[in-house]
């Protein structure tokens, strides 16, 4: 296998698509923000503000609730221009990472973003709202394969936006030993468990 293709997008053949862990929200219930600071799903000043449901993927004749896949709202806000009374692409691009990184934990535990590739494919004007929806296309050891699409207006509203991304299982160890102290501390890590990670 060469560099590039052990590095793609592309959903691998023998990738499987497990369902959703017992203990994730149902289908239509919202995902709590991962982190209470989280600037892409928590309540907090400089925001993204995005709201997350577990959605129903059946896929193509699969069963109900088999499938993995979250819905997403975020309000497009004058702070997130770019151009003049345009959205910003990186603020789509964080929308789509958040959208996007909500659909593994509803299978496993934390996983981050390895790789996101974005397609901008219409101008979102301020003032709008994008409505976007991820979906679980594959899982393969610690890498899980998701894609999604973002909206305007609503859920069957004009395209806007595409995005393909692999995100990586990993354990609690990613956070305590590469997170600020303070931070981790304030969502109840302790400064033996940090100091541990950390070696
Ligand atoms: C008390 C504490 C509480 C904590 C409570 C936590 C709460 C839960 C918070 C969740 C938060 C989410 C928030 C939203 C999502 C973000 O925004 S996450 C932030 C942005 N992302 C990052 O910071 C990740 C930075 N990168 C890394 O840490 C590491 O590169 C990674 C991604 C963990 C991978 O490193 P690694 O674990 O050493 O894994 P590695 O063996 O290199 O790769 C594993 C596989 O992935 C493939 N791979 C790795 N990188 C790539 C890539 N860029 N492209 C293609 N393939 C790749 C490898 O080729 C390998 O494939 P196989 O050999 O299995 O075929």
């Amino acid at each position: 296998m060469t560099q590039a293709s052990a590095r793609s997008l592309d959903v691998p053949a023998d990738a499987t698509i497990p369902s959703r862990h017992p203990k994730a929200p149902g289908v239509g219930e919202r995902i709590p923000p991962h982190n209470p600071a989280c600037r892409g799903c928590a309540d907090v000043p400089g925001g993204i503000h995005m709201e997350s449901w577990v959605d129903d993927d059946r896929g193509e004749g699969g069963d109900p609730g088999v499938g993995v896949a979250v819905r997403s709202r975020m309000a497009v806000t004058d702070d997130m221009q770019g151009g003049p009374g345009l959205i910003h692409g990186g603020y789509l691009m964080a929308a789509f990472d958040e959208c996007l990184g909500s659909v593994a934990p509803l299978v496993t535990r934390s996983c981050v973003t390895a790789r996101l590739e974005t397609d901008f494919r219409a101008p979102v004007p301020v003032g709008t709202t994008l409505w976007l929806r991820a979906r679980l296309d594959g899982v393969l050891r610690r890498k899980y394969f998701v894609s999604a699409e973002a909206r305007l207006d609503s859920e069957d509203g004009p395209l806007v936006g595409t995005a393909r991304a692999l995100f990586v299982q990993v354990d609690l160890q990613h956070f305590l030993r590469h997170g600020r102290a303070e931070d981790l501390e304030a969502i109840g890590a302790s400064a033996e468990q940090i100091r541990a990670a950390r070696g």
